[in-house]
């Protein structure tokens, strides 16, 4: 493990100093020492049909009520509040904004009583286990607010889940002594929460168990969770990356860019970046696997696009896709799960190529030697294939580059050849400088944690509801995590949540969702029309500041925008359309300079019928 962390970090950069000093806003609940917890109805499971499953297996944790803060009336009588001792750890992948989570849980603990303490695990879980710590104090945290990594203590494996991981974390909680450990990270770190919550309980000891929803592939969703941290950055970070390369492809005319983002499960990053820079093509994990899609397919889909574009003379084009897409193509998710199960059973890698069924040997030894390498790195701690690592985008470069050749060949493409670029925007924004929305919402979930333990809340994860208004108007609570499990029957290998287990599982994109309608229903126009859309880098201060995650805007059908943003695409359509035009032309106005999101937002919005909009129906 690193002895540096917890070292005060020098802000060398201008602007990095400027964040350190940025103070997040609070909703105004939060802004006192305590606050009034009231309890709402008994929870059951977002799928009542595993209710049973999940109360069998969370006897004491299963069934606990919703739980609202709300500000403490003006005359409440200021109870002894005795000092707590508190631990966190960084379970989860780095996110941006998972610093200021800690930073908030510090401050509302100082706030509770000066004595209490916080302990962060150093190294993460495995820290946890061997009960290294560093006392959080405001000094450690001077360099650290506001800023990206995981770097004040570091991480190692999100997973808390073996009887003598859970062992060894229930050992550190008695000998520090802890009313409460909160715990950082996304769907599996927060799955083990609510199993760790359990065995504190039937083993007696008093620590409470805190998930907060800590993620950049915002995948933990559900009618609890709006979004997670760290989504909202890592979006704006890779949506201006992959406007820059669009605006590259078309100076030049000449490559195709390939550009794969991080999302294992669900594509949420990628859908939401095309939604923001319009590239030629999207491909998501979803759509491949409910139309069942084969690898073969997948390419044809894109030749076509290829073979489209050349006929109007363009050359160039950029490709978006998610690094969950391989696993999402039937035979190679077949093939994965076959080697997963090599993994599992110690077959070295030298012999799994001769030991795969037949019909998987024959695709594996299709595939390009490199694909191949990567398929047989070792697995996630949860015994799955290591997506970041397995290049899709250069598989599906190389595959399109042979079917053009073959194509040409048989004279159905004419154009000239095919060049591609690949990328994977990955690692690049998941260290980012969060942006406001991630530092205001990680600092209010650092201390609906506080509150939640100080109520004697355990298995519980902080939450934080109507995220597309002003942070005045936030809603804070505490949801059940069981409330938020169902129960799938994965392969998974031994050291996964075993099959048929309770767990939080990630949610895929809605494909019968407003959003996704909007997107496929532009599909020909970004393909063809070199659409492109700048939203340019993360803004801190002045306008834009504010900007929300944007595909909560879409989903939340009863949004009611920002009339300044309204205003200003009005002001630009009126220059373009004539009074009086059809709606039809409106729309196509509209769609012609603003994002997908912008022209949603206009045409749905509820205060069109207030504003001049109303001169062009
Ligand atoms: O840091 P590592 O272990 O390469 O993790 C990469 C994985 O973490 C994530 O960034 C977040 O879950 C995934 O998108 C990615 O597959």
């Amino acid at each position: 493990m690193n002895a540096d962390f917890g070292a005060p970090k020098e802000l060398a950069g201008g602007l990095q100093q400027r964040r350190a000093l940025y103070q997040p806003s609070l909703p105004p609940c939060l802004q006192g020492a305590t606050v009034k917890v009231e309890y709402g109805d008994a929870t059951t499971t977002i799928n009542p049909s595993c209710a049973s499953v999940v109360a069998q297996a969370f006897p004491s944790t299963f069934g606990q009520p919703l739980v609202s803060f709300v500000a403490p009336p003006a005359d409440a009588v200021n109870d002894d509040r005795p000092p707590l001792r508190v631990g966190v750890v960084f379970s989860g992948r780095q996110s941006p904004g998972g610093h200021n989570v800690i930073w908030g849980l510090h401050d509302a603990l100082k706030a509770h009583n000066p004595q209490s303490v916080l302990y962060g695990f150093i190294g993460g879980t495995e820290g946890l286990f061997v009960n290294k710590t560093l006392e959080i104090t405001d000094d450690v945290l001077t360099s650290y607010k506001n800023q990206g990594g995981f770097d004040l203590l570091g991480r190692s494996i999100d997973q808390i889940r073996s009887t003598k991981q859970v062992n060894a974390a229930i050992t550190t909680c008695r000998n520090l002594n802890l009313d409460g450990l909160v715990i950082i990270g996304g769907v599996t770190s927060n799955s083990d929460a609510a199993q760790l919550a359990e065995t504190l309980v039937q083993n007696n000891c008093k620590t409470k168990v805190v998930g907060v929803p800590v993620s950049l592939n915002g995948d933990l969703k559900n009618q609890f969770v709006e979004t997670t941290v760290g989504f909202d950055t890592v979006c704006k970070v890779n949506s201006q990356l992959v406007s820059n390369v669009c605006l590259d492809a078309i100076s030049a005319g000449k490559y195709y860019y390939f550009v794969r983002l991080m999302g294992r499960k669900a594509s949420h990053v990628a859908f939401e970046c095309a939604l923001q820079s319009h590239p030629n093509m999207l491909i998501l994990g979803e759509e491949v696997a409910l139309s069942k899609l084969t690898l073969m397919e997948v390419i044809d889909k894109i030749c076509d696009g290829v073979q489209a574009r050349a006929e109007l003379g363009k050359y160039h084009g950029v490709l978006l896709i998610p690094e969950g897409l391989i696993e999402s193509i039937p035979e190679m998710y077949a093939l994965i799960q076959e080697i997963n199960i090599l993994h599992n059973n110690n077959v070295p890698v030298a012999e799994m190529s001769s030991q795969l069924s037949p019909w998987a040997a024959a695709l594996f030894q299709f595939l390009p030697l490199f694909i191949r390498r990567e398929l047989l790195l070792h697995q996630e701690s949860d015994n799955s294939a290591q997506l970041s690592q397995i290049d899709t985008e250069q598989l599906l470069a190389h595959l399109v580059e042979a079917e053009m050749i073959k194509r040409t060949k048989q004279g159905r493409y004419k154009g000239r050849k095919f060049s591609s670029v690949c990328h994977f925007f990955g690692y690049q924004a998941r260290g980012s400088l969060p942006s406001n929305f991630d530092c205001d919402y990680a600092y209010a979930l650092g201390h609906i944690s506080l509150h939640m333990i100080a109520a004697g809340l355990t298995g519980y994860m902080a939450t934080v509801a109507n995220l597309k208004d002003p942070v005045d108007k936030w809603r804070c609570a505490a949801a059940p995590l069981t409330a938020m499990m169902s129960v799938k029957r994965h392969l998974r290998g031994p050291g996964a949540i075993p099959i048929g287990s309770p767990a939080i599982h990630p949610s895929p994109i809605d494909l019968k969702g407003k959003a996704y309608e909007l997107l496929r229903e532009k599909a020909s126009s970004f393909l063809l029309d070199d659409f492109y859309r700048t939203p340019g880098g993360i803004q801190y201060e002045g306008p834009g500041q504010d900007a929300k995650p944007i595909t909560l805007t879409i989903e939340n059908q009863d949004y009611m925008g920002d009339i300044e943003i309204l205003k200003c695409c009005l002001s630009k359509v009126r220059t373009m359309v004539k009074p009086g035009c059809s709606r039809e032309v409106l729309k196509a106005a509209i769609s012609s300079m603003l994002s997908v999101t912008d022209v949603l937002t206009v045409m749905s919005h509820p205060l069109n019928a207030e504003l001049p909009l109303s001169h062009f129906k």
